[in-house]
């Protein structure tokens, strides 16, 4: 079984895949920490990030690799965790030229079709692109000012920066980040994180009911 939820950038993707994944007691995939780690990689490395062929060399040189898991995912290049560098403003501002390479999408896509079923996929492509035939499919949503407020409990810039930032993001990202026709949609604005956990579940387990 793969349940995918996608959605726009801090709609609460991953915290509703990790407690969705820990109540089906399966893994979650976070797609986009592949995505992070590229870029995390290559600007260490000093590449250009629009260079394709140059920066696939470099993921492939360094080992990337994603440990999918319910309680939060990690990346590892080899032997080094790079899990808790992933999530700074200056990856944030870089992942969207690099997820915009064909040819590092096809690597990340070719990674997450490699894993073992069952998991539950978080992005913005699994229900279109990379998982098309999954079992059940969610769309998160919310508004700039409320995903900025979100975030700004774990980041040290204002909510006005941050708001900025995400609707950048959701604007580079667009191409990819159409929900599928048969998603299910959900404004998560006016719901708990508990709340929108429980409405997926309610979802994935109605047909085995
Ligand atoms: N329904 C909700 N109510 C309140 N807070 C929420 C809700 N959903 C998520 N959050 C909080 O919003 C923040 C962003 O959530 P999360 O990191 O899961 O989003 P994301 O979509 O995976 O983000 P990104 O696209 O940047 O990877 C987290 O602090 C999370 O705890
Ligand atoms: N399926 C995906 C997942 C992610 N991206 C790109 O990665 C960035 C970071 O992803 P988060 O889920 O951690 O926000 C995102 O902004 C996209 O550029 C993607 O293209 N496709």
């Amino acid at each position: 079984m793969i349940v995918t939820i996608d959605g726009v950038a801090a709609s609460g993707k991953s915290s509703v895949a990790s407690g969705v994944a820990r109540a089906l007691g399966i893994p979650y995939v976070s797609s986009g920490l592949l995505y992070r780690a590229a870029t995390l990689l290559g600007l260490e490395a000093g590449l250009p990030l629009h260079q394709a062929a140059a920066l696939l060399a470099h993921l492939q040189g360094n080992s990337l690799r994603l440990e999918p898991r319910a309680e939060g995912n990690r990346v590892w290049a080899g032997e080094r965790e790079l899990t808790l560098e992933l999530h700074s403003s200056r990856v944030d501002a870089g992942v969207s030229a690099v997820a915009a390479l064909p040819e590092v999408r096809a690597w990340v896509d070719a990674q997450l079709r490699a894993l073992p079923e069952p998991f539950v996929a978080e992005g913005r492509d699994m229900g279109t692109t990379v998982f098309p035939h999954a079992e059940a499919k969610f769309y998160l949503t919310a508004s700039p000012r409320v995903r900025a407020e979100r975030r700004a409990k774990e980041r040290p810039e204002d909510v006005p920066v941050i708001e900025a930032a995400l609707t950048e993001r959701d604007r580079l990202d667009t191409v990819q980040s159409a929900p599928a026709p048969d998603a299910q949609v959900i404004d998560t604005g006016p719901l708990t994180l508990e709340g929108v956990i429980e409405e997926v579940l309610a979802s994935v387990r109605a047909p085995l009911a």
